[in-house]
């Protein structure tokens, strides 16, 4: 079995119209109502530190939807957790697409938070597996998404649960459904604090896994400040 990184696609810059100060505003917790009336900008996530809201189109997921989903569960982005939330559902398409999700197809998806992309996933067809360690993530995301069967919300650490057993076992019980057998696909908008180590994870699971895509961040400025750019996704071949 060979892997290989097939593709790595930077995605075109995305807040450069944001001022240095714009991108440097200090955390505000969401549950500020000041928040949500900030005026829009080009910021497609709402992050840690990020205090404005996107100019794109209105959606389940966007600047007020998100933060109203977090509010109700007295929730504002943590760093500490990679928390940034993502409002382009653009980005989310793309991502899906990248990785061809199709009808019955498993995807496994690390970091649901608060299903943006997840929903994406179920539009393609998908049966999603996702493993969320915030608690109240995974709350809101099996929550919202109570009316399907095709999700299986895992409230865990990504890098401590054994994510081979997870997969094999949706992938097994599933082998007389009309999902597609043998392979999942991994989607995921992931926490960029712990990206290596997210890769280095998945990177030896080429019998299982057939298609990996994730948004990381890339360095886009000398003055370290950082964006969200590059797509990277890789096939395993055997
Ligand atoms: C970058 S956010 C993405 C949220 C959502 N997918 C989106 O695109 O808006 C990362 C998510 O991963 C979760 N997370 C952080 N560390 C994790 C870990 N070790 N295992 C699983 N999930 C984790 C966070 O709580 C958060 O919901």
């Amino acid at each position: 079995m060979t892997s290989a990184v097939h593709l790595l696609q930077y995605l075109p810059p995305i807040s450069s119209t944001m001022t240095p100060k714009q991108r440097l505003k200090p955390s505000k917790p969401a549950h500020n109502t000041k928040l949500e009336s900030r005026r829009a900008c080009s910021s497609p996530c709402l992050t840690a530190s990020s205090s404005t809201t996107s100019g794109r189109r209105k959606g389940p997921d966007d600047y007020h939807a998100t933060l109203k989903a977090l509010n109700s569960k007295g929730r504002f982005p943590r760093k500490s957790l990679g928390q940034h939330y993502m409002l382009n559902s653009e980005i989310n398409e793309q991502l899906s697409s990248a990785a061809d999700v199709g009808d019955g197809d498993v995807v496994l998806e690390i970091g649901p938070g608060t299903g943006s992309l997840t929903n994406v996933l179920f539009s393609a067809g998908a049966y999603v597996i996702a493993i969320e360690k915030d608690p109240h993530m995974a709350a809101l995301v099996s929550e919202r998404f109570a009316d399907t069967d095709r999700l299986k919300v895992l409230n865990e650490d990504f890098l401590k649960c054994h994510i081979r057993s997870h997969v094999l076992s949706v992938l097994e019980s599933n082998k007389s459904s009309d999902l597609n057998s043998g392979y999942a696909k991994v989607v995921a908008n992931i926490p960029f604090n712990i990206s290596t180590d997210i890769v280095k994870q998945l990177l030896p699971m080429g019998d299982i896994i057939s298609e990996v895509v994730l948004l990381l961040q890339a360095l886009i400025a000398v003055s370290s400040l950082t964006d969200l750019s590059a797509l990277v996704s890789w096939s395993h071949n055997s």
